[in-house]
C-alpha cells in the first residue's frame, strides 16, 4: 500500500516541485492538495507543467482538510506551519519547507523572524556532518522534519567538513551568493517583476540581516566549530529563474596543509551522492544541477589571501528544499534515500 500524501502550499513554487518529485515516487500516492488564495481551483490551472496531477483540485488548507493522511507536507509562508502542529499531532510523517521548525534558539527566530516560536524539529539536510556523524542518522524514523532554506543549507553544505576538520576559522566566514527569484516564491513582488530583474543584478538582505544567517551558524555549530561563528552574507538576486551559486571563503587554520584541506571535504562527501566534490581546479555552474537532486561543490585553496573557497551550485527548489524534502522523507522511512530522485542536471 502506498503512503498517502498531503500537500498543503500546493499552488506555489515549492508546492509544484514537491509534486513534481513525488508524482515519480512508486511509494507514495498524492490524494490531497490544498492552497488558499486559489482553492477551488484545479491544481493544473495553477501548475500547468504536473500533466500526471490533472486530477487534482486545490482544496482549503485546514487542519480536517490535511488530517487522516500518512504524510503532509506544509510549504506555506514563514509563521503558518505552526498552526497546524497540534492537530496535525496523529499524522505519522510531517514534513515543513517553511522555517517555523528549523531554529533551536527562540532568540534567533525572534531576531530575524518574530511571532510564535515553534520547536525544532529533525533538519532536513541528510549529509551534514553533525557530531561526527551525518544529519541522515538522525532523519531515520523521525516523524518531523524542516526541510532547509536553500541559501542556508548550501552554505552550511559548503563549509561543514572545514569546520567539523578544524581547518578553516569558523569566526571569518563571507558568503555571496548569485541565486534565482524563485526563492522568493510565486506571490507578486514589484521587486521580482521581470522587468526590475532581467539585465540586473540585485542585492538584497545586506549587512547581517537575511534570515538564513541563524540557521547557518546553528548548522556549523552543530558540525563542531570551534569558537564563534560569524558569517558576512550576501545574496544577489540574478535573471535566471532558479539556482543558487554560492561562494564561501574563511581563513586557513593556523599550520594546516593543501592535503589536509582538501581531504577534510573528500572524507565528508567522497561517498556522497547528491553532495559531491569537484576535481581540483574545476567548479560548478547552476546549470549542471538545474532540476537534479544534486550539490556540486568546488574546492579552491588560496595561499596568498590565507583563505579557502568554496563555490557550490544547487537547485533552489531541489537538493534546496523538496529533493532534501523528499530524501528525508525516504530515509525516515525506511525507503532507498535515492527514490525519486536525480543526479542529472537540465542544461543548457
Ligand atoms: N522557493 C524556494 O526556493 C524555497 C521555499 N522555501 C519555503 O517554502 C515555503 C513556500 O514557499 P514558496 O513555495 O516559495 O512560496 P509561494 O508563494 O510560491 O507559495 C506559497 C503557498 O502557500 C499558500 N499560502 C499563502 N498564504 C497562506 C496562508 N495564510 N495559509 C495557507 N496557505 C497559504 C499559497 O496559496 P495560494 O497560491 O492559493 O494563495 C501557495 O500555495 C516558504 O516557507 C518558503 O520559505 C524553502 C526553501 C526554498
Ligand atoms: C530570492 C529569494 O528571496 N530567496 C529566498 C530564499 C528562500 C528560502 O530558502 O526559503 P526560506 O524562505 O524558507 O528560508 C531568500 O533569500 O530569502
Amino acid at each position: 500500500m502506498p503512503y498517502s500524501v498531503a500537500v498543503s502550499g500546493a499552488s506555489g513554487y515549492a508546492g509544484g516541485e514537491i509534486l513534481r518529485i513525488l508524482s515519480a515516487h512508486p511509494d507514495v500516492e498524492i490524494r490531497t492538495v490544498t492552497a488558499h488564495s486559489n482553492a477551488g481551483t484545479p491544481l493544473i490551472s495553477q501548475q500547468p507543467h504536473l500533466r500526471s496531477l490533472a486530477h487534482l483540485e486545490l482544496q482549503p488548507t485546514t487542519p480536517d482538510v490535511l488530517a487522516g493522511h500518512d504524510i503532509v507536507v506544509l510549504a506555506l509562508p514563514h509563521g503558518q506551519s505552526g498552526q497546524y502542529t497540534d492537530a496535525l499531532a496523529d499524522v505519522p510523517l510531517v514534513i515543513d519547507a517553511g522555517a517555523d521548525h528549523r531554529l533551536t534558539s527562540a532568540d534567533a527566530w525572534a531576531a530575524f523572524y518574530g511571532g510564535d516560536f515553534h520547536e525544532a524539529w529533525t533538519y532536513g539536510v541528510p549529509e551534514l556532518l553533525v557530531d561526527g556523524v551525518k544529519q541522515r542518522e538522525r532523519l531515520v524514523g523521525t516523524s518531523r522534519i524542516a526541510a532547509p532554506g536553500c541559501n542556508a543549507s548550501t552554505v552550511s553544505l559548503s563549509l561543514a567538513p572545514g569546520v567539523a576538520a578544524g581547518v578553516i576559522d569558523p569566526g571569518d566566514i563571507v558568503s555571496v551568493l548569485a541565486v534565482g527569484p524563485s526563492g522568493a516564491g510565486k506571490s507578486l513582488k514589484p521587486n521580482l517583476l521581470a522587468s526590475e530583474i532581467l539585465g540586473t543584478a540585485n542585492p538584497y538582505a545586506v549587512g547581517g540581516t537575511h534570515r538564513h544567517i541563524p540557521e547557518i551558524q546553528q548548522a556549523l555549530v552543530g558540525a563542531g566549530a570551534r569558537g564563534d561563528v560569524r558569517i558576512s552574507f550576501t545574496p544577489v538576486i540574478v535573471p535566471m529563474s532558479r539556482g543558487i551559486l554560492a561562494t564561501s571563503t574563511a581563513p586557513i587554520a593556523p599550520g594546516v596543509s593543501d592535503t589536509e584541506i582538501r581531504d577534510a571535504w573528500e572524507a565528508a562527501y567522497g561517498d556522497e551522492t547528491f553532495v559531491q566534490l569537484l576535481p581540483e581546479g574545476t567548479f560548478p555552474r547552476t546549470a549542471d544541477v538545474l532540476g537534479a537532486n544534486t550539490a556540486l561543490l568546488g574546492l579552491a585553496i588560496d595561499r596568498a589571501a590565507n583563505r579557502v573557497v568554496v563555490v557550490a551550485a544547487v537547485d533552489n527548489l531541489v537538493k534546496g528544499t523538496a529533493g532534501a524534502a523528499v530524501q528525508s522523507m525516504n530515509i525516515a522511512l525506511g525507503l532507498p534515500e535515492h527514490r525519486a530522485l536525480t543526479v542529472n542536471g537540465v542544461a543548457p
